[in-house]
């Protein structure tokens, strides 16, 4: 068996296929497709983060492919359809990055509610802006969770022990689920016109691309906060850095983009945006969060490999 690694992850992880299966890990191979394509044929397993696509074509050079293990949740870069076509398993890492996001989410909510930690320059050259940083507290705000699945209630869980209110959008939860106590379940005007911190927790989709678009950001409530950590296109971010810009929202963390990585041309419309965190993707990766993923991949590739038809 042979095992092909396009992207970085735990390599001490690697260690759990054993002696049986050939591991290459080249974390390379996601920058060059040609030598990725190239590795393909006899490759019975292979690895992936969310920028190696894994589309019809690479499928069409993987014959012997059973299985793709992702290191994270998301599968927007996997055709589900083709794999499925072709009898190959995707394995995502559901629940691995949870704990990484949830934190995320919280500690970028604290900064820009607080807006106090940007001042080491203007406090060496002698300033001393104490009125200019008196910012707010979580506590009594409301958490607006666009969706609400695994990840979204690990927030929900965090946000609650702040003090905050917690409210949630997610159409696909019914709404006699027991995760809803405590939780506000809420049409997504709603959550817009309520929330203090509207933290985004979907899956690209076409039902989701654009969803926090100018109309969306329209209705939402004046000086509210944007957190994404989910993808780039769920949000329109030209209508997000205007609304910042003009000081209609308060604040907004991104860690996704519409294009990845984002390039100097595509990071021009942040250029002067006001109280924008931009993070490069790195949400779901904490040290611990990383061996977590890795573990659970190389688990779920070595069952798939093993319950294969050979
Ligand atoms: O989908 C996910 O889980 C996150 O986007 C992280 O993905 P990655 O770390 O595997 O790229």
């Amino acid at each position: 068996m042979r095992v092909v690694v396009s992207e970085f992850m735990d390599t001490e992880a690697l260690a759990g296929f054993g002696e049986e299966v050939e591991v290459v890990h080249d974390p390379g191979l996601v920058d060059d497709r040609g030598a990725l394509i190239a590795a393909l044929p006899g490759t019975h397993g292979l690895i992936v983060r969310n920028r190696t696509q894994v589309d019809a074509a690479l499928l069409e050079a993987a014959p012997d492919l059973r299985v793709v293990g992702r290191l994270g949740v998301g599968l927007d870069n996997i055709d589900l359809a083709s794999c499925k076509a072709r009898g190959v398993k995707v394995c995502p890492a559901t629940g691995a990055n949870t704990l990484s996001v949830a934190e995320y989410v919280i500690s970028t909510a604290l900064s820009l509610l607080r807006g106090a930690y940007g001042s080491k320059a203007t406090m060496i050259a002698g300033e001393w802006p104490r009125n200019a940083l008196i910012g707010g507290e979580a506590s009594g705000r409301v958490m607006g969770l666009v969706g609400y699945g695994g990840i979204a209630r690990a927030v929900a869980e965090r946000a609650r022990a702040l003090g905050m209110r917690i409210a949630a959008h997610d159409p696909f939860l019914d709404a006699g689920d027991p995760a809803w106590q405590g939780v506000e379940n809420c049409t997504l005007p709603e959550l817009l016109a309520g929330a203090d911190i509207l933290s985004l927790h979907v899956p690209l989709s076409e039902g989701t691309r654009n969803l926090i678009g100018p109309e969306a950001i329209s209705a939402m409530k004046p000086g509210a906060i944007v957190i994404n950590t989910a993808r780039g296109g769920v949000i329109d971010e030209p209508a997000l850095a205007r609304a910042l810009t003009e000081g209609r929202l308060g604040g907004a963390a991104l860690d996704v983009f519409a294009t990845e990585p984002l390039t100097a041309e595509a990071g021009k419309i942040f250029e002067g945006v006001p109280n924008l965190i931009l993070t490069p993707h790195i949400a779901g990766v904490t040290d611990e969060g990383n061996v977590r993923v890795s573990t659970v991949t190389v688990r779920n590739v070595k069952e798939a490999l093993a319950d294969a038809p050979a």
